[in-house]
């Protein structure tokens, strides 16, 4: 384990020096949750004073009116409002990190595309410095579409803090254990689980094993929810109870700090005299989650065919059109394949989607070779793409036995518009030029004559 700077405890009902002070369980409850006894008002938001002299503060992330099913916001109890801060707010730049609309002048994003791993270099990089756009998609001004980063993270925030007015964040790690100590508690996160940051939360990131390196969607609409799992039932899929949400834990700690915030694209910074992380107690249903993708139950085909990838959603973000994603999260785990007469891997197709996957661990089955772990792929909107040769191949021959998938987890943030690439995608990650090539020997069978070749 390299860790570049102790991590920090933050005080909660649970806490034990060194130990997590725990998570609730259930995707979108209704939790409650105080790190001191007595913290949280009963029976009502804002009492004329709070206990422990604290300060209540509501924290938004729907409308006031949006419907009661969507509704989301979380009451907090503090020793400050967040309103006090020390100066005012001033423009610093971010230049890998950036938003939609962004199209450089001589990037082209119509192609198939994939990367190698990101490498780390031996700069020492932040949550924030060491984030790297790889698309962006949508507008973020207007609230539509999305951007996907790599991050390189090898040093913990000190006395630093960060938040997103334009976005939630969702986390894919996939090296390193990250522990993102945020306004409603901490959570810790590794390889093969999932975190969401709610737009709007405060949060500083320490390295508990580094460095790390991992995925980023950053969703610029409607939150990502469950998708409806229609005849399916009630059960399978992303359950619920399987998300987790931290346990209140706050820091009473005065000392010279940052807050940068991501708004419209531009980042800015103010200072601010203390920790604002001090939420000693609070309740709602707009909170940070956590969720070990290992515990995702997939449904598939039991008989014949290969289904849409849909049938893997993990999580869905609503565009405003029916059935059509601002983003969906999708992931390709371990399983049986089981059809019988059926070509199993993903078919060649053309989508009106735009796919970019990202490969956590193992081998992806439409890409035995050169879609590593760490590194990613891009399949634009309309553009084709499908099984490379090899692929093809051994699927057409095989014998379609039960056969258990294994060593394998990746996964795709695929969004109904077109992702563009940055500069850094295009020229300074390590893009794969012979990409296009894992097509070019698929050969001609057809000869006129019926039967199988
Ligand atoms: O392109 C890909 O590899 C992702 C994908 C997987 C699948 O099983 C069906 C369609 C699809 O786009
Ligand atoms: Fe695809």
């Amino acid at each position: 384990m390299t860790s570049h700077s102790k991590p920090t405890t933050m005080t909660s009902a649970a806490t034990t020096s060194g130990t997590h002070p725990g998570y609730m369980p259930g995707f979108g409850n209704d939790f409650e949750t105080e790190a001191l006894p007595g913290a949280l008002p009963q029976g009502m938001n804002s009492p004329q004073k709070c206990n422990y002299g604290l300060y209540g503060e509501q924290l938004s992330g729907t409308a006031f009116t949006a419907p009661s099913h969507q509704n989301e916001r979380t009451w907090c109890y503090r020793i400050r409002p967040s309103v006090k801060h020390s100066s005012r707010y001033e423009r610093i730049d971010l230049p890998y990190w950036k938003s939609a609309p962004h199209q450089p002048q001589d990037v082209t994003s119509l192609g198939q595309y994939r990367w190698d791993p990101v490498p780390h270099s031996d700069a020492p990089l932040t949550w924030l410095t060491g984030m790297r756009t790889m698309t962006t998609a949508g507008d973020v001004n207007t609230q539509i579409g999305m951007a996907s980063h790599i991050y390189l993270v090898t040093e913990s925030m000190v006395d630093s803090y960060f938040y997103s007015a334009d976005s939630e964040l969702l986390i894919v790690p996939q090296e390193g254990t990250l522990r993102f100590c945020t306004e409603l508690g901490v959570m810790d996160i590794a390889p093969q689980e999932i975190a969401i940051i709610p737009r709007g939360l405060v949060y500083r990131v320490e390295v508990l094993e580094g460095p790390a390196r991992g995925f980023v969607c950053e969703n610029y609409g409607q939150k990502f929810h469950l998708p409806a799992r229609g005849p399916i039932g009630a059960n399978c899929m992303a359950n619920p109870r399987d998300f987790k949400t931290p346990v209140a834990a706050f820091e009473d700690r005065e000392a010279p700090s940052t807050v940068t915030i991501k708004w419209c694209g531009q980042f800015h910074e103010t200072k601010i005299g203390h920790s604002p992380l001090d939420v000693v107690a609070w309740h709602g249903n707009y909170a940070p989650v956590k969720y070990d993708l290992n515990t995702y139950c997939p449904v598939g085909a039991v008989l014949f065919d290969h289904p849409d990838p849909s049938i893997f959603t993990v999580l869905t973000a609503p565009s405003g059109v029916e059935g059509t994603a601002n983003i969906d999260f999708v992931l390709f785990r371990d399983r049986w394949m089981v059809a019988e007469d059926t070509f199993r891997p993903p078919w060649y197709h053309k989508n009106i989607m735009s796919e970019l996957m990202g490969n956590i661990h193992g081998q992806y089955d439409a890409k035995p070779k050169g879609f590593i772990p760490g590194g990613m792929s891009l399949h634009n909107m309309m553009l084709p793409h499908g099984p490379d040769r090899n692929a093809f191949e051994g699927a057409s021959n095989a014998e379609l036995a039960p056969h258990k998938l294994d060593n394998t987890m990746s996964f795709m943030f695929e969004t109904r518009f077109p992702q563009h690439l940055t500069e850094f995608a295009a020229k300074e990650a390590p893009l794969q030029d012979d990409y296009i090539d894992c097509w070019e020997s698929l050969e001609k069978k057809f000869d006129g004559t019926p039967g199988k070749k």
